[in-house]
C-alpha cells in the first residue's frame, strides 16, 4: 500500500488516487504568512476593485467574486475566457504580483520562469467552483500554484476527462496545491466551503490564489523566429 507514505493522505476525504504532478502541501504557510500576505492581496484588491465574473454566452453571475495579480488577469464574460492586462471594469492594469508569492512559486513550480497572473477568487458563504479544467493559459507545461487563505474547502480533483472518478480533498487555509505534470489538465473545483472554519479574512469566507504562467517563454516557442531570422529583418 504505497499510499501509507503518503503526505497527501491524511487529507483524504474520499475517492480515486491523486493524479501525477498533482501536490497538496498542508500549512506550507504558517499564520503570520497567511496573514501578511492576506493583507497584501487585499490592500492590491482593495484598490483594483472586485469584479463579477459571468459565464460566457448565458451571462450567468459566477458565485465567486475575482480579481488579479500580474501583468495579466483571467477574466471571463459574455465573450468567453481570456487573459487581459486590465481590469475589466475599470481599465486600470491589475496590481503587481507580491513578491513573498513570486518567491512561492519559485519554491515550488518547478518551472524557470516566474508567473504572469495571480488569479484571486473570494467565497462567501455558499459560493462554489464547478469542475473545469485550467486550460486557457499557452504554456501548459507550466502548473498552476493555488494558495488556499481562510475558511477550509472541499477541493474535487478528478481526471483528464470530466467524467473520470476524483476524490475530494480538504484545503485548509494556508494549504498549498500543485497542479502540475500529468494533472494540470485534469478536471477540479470547489464543491462548498466549511463556513466559520477560519477567522483569517474578514467578512468570512475563503480566499484563493492562484498563480499561473500564461505564454510561452519566447526562447521556448518553436514558433518564434529568432533574432536576425525573420523575413526582411
Ligand atoms: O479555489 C480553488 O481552490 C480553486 C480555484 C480554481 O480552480 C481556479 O481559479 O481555476
Ligand atoms: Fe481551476
Amino acid at each position: 500500500m504505497s499510499h501509507l507514505n503518503d503526505p497527501q493522505q491524511h487529507s483524504l476525504v474520499s475517492g480515486k488516487p491523486l493524479p501525477a504532478g498533482f501536490r497538496h502541501l498542508p500549512g506550507r504557510l504558517d499564520a503570520t504568512a497567511q496573514e501578511g500576505l492576506l493583507a497584501e492581496v487585499l490592500a492590491s484588491v482593495g484598490a483594483a476593485g472586485w469584479f463579477q465574473p459571468t459565464m460566457p454566452r448565458s451571462g450567468r453571475p459566477l458565485s465567486v467574486r475575482m480579481c488579479n495579480l500580474g501583468s495579466l488577469g483571467w477574466v471571463s464574460d459574455k465573450e468567453g475566457y481570456r487573459y487581459q492586462p486590465h481590469h475589466p471594469d475599470t481599465g486600470c492594469p491589475w496590481p503587481p504580483l507580491p513578491a513573498s508569492l513570486l518567491e512561492l512559486w519559485q519554491a515550488v513550480a518547478g518551472y524557470p520562469h516566474p508567473p504572469e497572473a495571480c488569479l484571486v477568487n473570494l467565497y462567501r458563504t455558499g459560493a462554489r467552483m464547478g469542475l473545469h479544467q485550467d486550460r486557457d493559459e499557452a504554456d501548459l507545461s507550466a502548473p498552476v500554484v493555488s494558495v488556499s487563505l481562510g475558511d477550509d474547502a472541499l477541493f474535487r480533483i478528478g481526471g483528464t476527462n470530466r467524467r473520470d472518478p476524483g476524490r475530494t480533498i480538504v484545503l485548509r487555509s494556508g494549504d498549498v496545491v500543485v497542479l502540475g505534470g500529468a494533472s494540470r489538465l485534469c478536471f477540479h473545483g470547489i464543491d462548498r466551503i466549511l463556513p466559520g472554519t477560519s477567522a483569517l479574512v474578514p467578512g468570512g469566507g475563503r480566499i484563493n490564489l492562484t498563480l499561473r504562467r500564461v505564454s510561452v517563454p519566447p526562447a521556448a516557442s518553436p514558433f518564434s523566429p529568432q533574432p536576425g531570422t525573420r523575413p526582411g529583418g
